[in-house]
């Protein structure tokens, strides 16, 4: 079994590098070897390795700056998925690929499911969203996963902001009006593993290829996180400034950012978890698990 891993030096790449391993041979393609911008070269790379699957955790991720950069954002995020979708589709390669909870517009009231109607806010959920349609009309056999929220104890992500805050300031102002589960890129990376073994090792069947949302169980807002955050880091020894009690609710639209985020970004896992007889962890499990290795 051969799998070809992009962005493998992301958060959720670095975990799969892991994850992957005990199924085959991971061939590890970076940004030089394979720029996702570079559709021709993207081709060819893929074409001539042949891997079995082709795992793809490379993205432009940066939200905010997406806004201003929207031709890259689309090209990586829009056009790629496209591209390595037609490179699985001839060669017989099975593909995994990632999206977001951006991809909704947050106005609804319970949580997502996968057929529900999407309706991006900003570049980065848009250009998310036209890749799961480049990949779906590609032909190529997939698993797409939408999650969310993502945290790890490496990278860039909410946890690593809200401890570089907090050991520096003794106030903080963090949105309560936004709702979600953090996600932690060593459960997304668990959780493909399990799934991309079934699905290769002929256990699974190609009737349940398509979209599932992957996040963790329960639901707080960014402003609850924070707080989590700060109290478990104190009571594992950090040395903070900030006390979690010292963080106080603000609304997104006090906060002001470039890009709109919805206020709703809950996920429902139903499908996923019967799917492959899952059971989700609850948020604060992969907060405290990566606050235990970054201690
Ligand atoms: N972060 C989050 O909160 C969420 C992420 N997701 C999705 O999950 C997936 C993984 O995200 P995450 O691990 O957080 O991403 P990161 O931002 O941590 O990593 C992105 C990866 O993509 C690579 N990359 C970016 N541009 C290119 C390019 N032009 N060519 C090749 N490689 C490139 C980066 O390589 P380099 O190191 O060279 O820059 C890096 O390895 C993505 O599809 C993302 O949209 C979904 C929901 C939430
Ligand atoms: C650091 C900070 C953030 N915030 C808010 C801003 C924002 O609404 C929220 C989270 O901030 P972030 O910049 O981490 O959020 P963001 O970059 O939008 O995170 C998103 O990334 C992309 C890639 C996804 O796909 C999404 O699932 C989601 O994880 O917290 C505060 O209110 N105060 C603060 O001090
Ligand atoms: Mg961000």
């Amino acid at each position: 079994m051969r799998i070809a891993l992009l962005g493998a030096s992301g958060q959720v790449g670095f975990e799969l590098r892991r994850a992957l391993a005990p199924l085959g041979e991971v061939v590890v393609l970076n940004r030089t070897e394979c720029d996702l911008s570079d559709r021709g070269a993207l081709c060819r790379v893929l074409v001539q390795l042949a891997p079995d699957a082709i795992v793809n955790a490379a993205a432009y991720t940066g939200v905010d700056d997406a806004e201003t950069h929207r031709e890259v954002a689309f090209r990586i995020n829009g056009e790629a998925p496209g591209v390595i979708g037609e490179a699985a589709r001839e060669t017989g390669a099975f593909v995994v690929h990632y999206s977001t909870d951006y991809v909704f517009s947050g106005d609804r009231d319970r949580a997502y499911r996968e057929e529900d109607p999407t309706g991006p806010l900003n570049v980065y959920g848009e250009s998310k969203r036209l890749g799961e349609v480049r990949l779906t009309e590609s032909g190529a056999a997939f698993y797409l996963f939408r999650t969310a929220w993502v945290i790890s104890a490496r990278g860039s992500n909410f946890l690593q902001t809200i401890l570089r805050l907090a050991a520096a300031r003794d106030r903080l102002q963090v949105v309560s009006d936004q709702l979600g589960a953090p996600t932690s890129a060593a459960l997304i990376a668990d959780v493909t593993a399990h799934a991309l073994h079934q699905r290769l090792s002929g256990r699974g069947s190609a009737e349940a290829d398509g979209i599932y949302h992957l996040s963790a169980s329960g639901s707080a807002s960014w402003f609850e996180v924070a707080r989590y955050i700060v109290e478990t880091a104190c009571g594992l020894g950090f040395d903070l400034r900030l006390a979690a009690e010292a963080i106080e609710p603000i609304r997104a639209a006090e906060y002001g950012q470039a890009a709109l985020r919805p206020s709703n970004s809950r996920l429902d896992t139903t499908r996923l978890t019967r799917q492959f007889d899952l059971t989700m962890p609850d948020w604060r499990d992969g907060i405290h698990w990566a606050l235990e290795q970054l201690r």
